[in-house]
């Protein structure tokens, strides 16, 4: 008989929906999977202000199948020129759950992001007194930055400086992916947490390049070596409940990640769960994945733990070779056409 593993139904931490045909391929693999997921507000434009994130939400629910009862959280998209007010505002009426900060061109969409901390500190201030989470893509942007150190310097030269002016702010490190963020954050203070993505627990750098170029494993923070890799693997079986899932699951229609100029994300909504599952499997920490996977996550947000639960069974699941973009194209997963050991039951 196969090993069975009933955990309650876990939420995503950091997802990407995307908009109108994408975003109506892609979310039900969320929605029938997990209860809630914070969703990135990096669209083209970005969602800066509470009506345009209301609108979203609205387009997100109108997406959904039927009988899925996933619950979206938005976030803000930070910038210079962001009004505390409105984010305010839109925190109290339920509309935000959390405002994302990605320092400007870090990563995909993020050309508005922040220029400088002092140039967000009145909002940052303000969401520190109403214990708004600021979620952070931390990385540098300097181009003279190794690409590889992006992150560590990120933590060094501005989390540190901004946890030590504003010591209370929830603060999120998203999709940390280094040794020194899994140490930070192991050693931080109850309002600092980070999520884990699936890739950077299952791979390290050299799968960037494993027999040629490979743009589906190519995603920021970029993935880093072996010794990064068994630094988080030990920080999410740790026990630590600082530690929550972010599949950061982020489509790009196959042509625009194969490309010559290919963008950064993979699609993993798919195959996350049974990733997870291994990684836990493999450090014979299974008993923690349920921490992982469904109640770090609520109790750092102040959020009910879901009620209902799922299923993993550890019976063969096969990742599609692509799926079909319902305005045409296609999305190639993360670990396409590979067999995986832990399949999920969603009924
Ligand atoms: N993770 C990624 O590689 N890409 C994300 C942006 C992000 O989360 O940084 C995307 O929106 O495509
Ligand atoms: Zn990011
Ligand atoms: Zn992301």
């Amino acid at each position: 008989m196969s090993v069975k593993l009933v955990i309650r139904r876990p939420d995503d931490w950091h997802l990407h929906l995307r908009d109108n045909e994408m975003l109506a391929t892609v979310l039900p693999y969320s929605s029938q999977i997990y209860g809630r997921a914070v969703v990135m507000p990096n669209l083209v434009p970005p969602l800066k202000t509470t009506s345009a994130i209301s609108d979203y939400r609205e387009r997100i629910l109108g997406s959904m199948p039927e009988n899925h009862h996933f619950q979206p959280l938005m976030t803000a998209y930070l910038s210079d020129d962001s009004d505390a007010k409105d984010l305010l505002s839109g925190y109290q009426s339920g509309v935000i759950k959390a405002v994302k900060l990605y320092p400007a061109h870090a990563t995909t969409n993020s050309a508005h992001g922040v220029s400088s901390v002092d140039a967000v500190m009145p909002v940052l201030e303000m969401m520190q007194k109403e214990r708004i989470p600021l979620l952070i893509h931390g990385e540098v942007t300097d181009s003279h930055i190794d690409v590889f150190d992006r992150e560590a310097r990120f933590i060094e030269t501005i989390l540190v400086p901004l946890l030590n002016r504003l010591p209370e702010l929830k603060v999120v490190l998203e999709h940390a992916t280094t040794k020194e963020a899994a140490e930070f954050v192991l050693n931080g203070k109850d309002n600092l947490a980070a999520t884990i993505t699936p890739q950077h627990l299952l791979l390290n750098r050299n799968a960037l390049f494993q027999g040629g170029l490979r743009p589906h494993n190519y995603c920021l923070p970029i993935l880093k070596r072996e010794i990064h890799r068994q630094a988080l693997v030990k920080a999410v079986t740790s026990g630590s409940s600082r530690f929550f899932l972010g599949t950061d699951s982020a489509p790009h229609e196959q042509g625009k990640k194969e490309g010559a100029c290919g963008c950064a994300g993979a699609f993993n909504v798919i195959t996350a769960l049974s990733i997870y599952a291994h990684i836990f499997e493999q450090e014979n920490a299974l008993d923690k994945l349920e921490a992982f996977t469904s109640l770090n996550g609520p109790r750092f947000y102040g959020l009910p733990t879901n009620t209902e639960t799922i299923t993993l069974i550890k019976q063969p699941m096969f990742v599609p070779e692509s799926i079909e973009v319902v305005s045409g194209g296609k999305l190639i997963p993360f670990l396409a056409g590979e067999l995986l050991e832990w399949s999920i039951v969603t009924d």
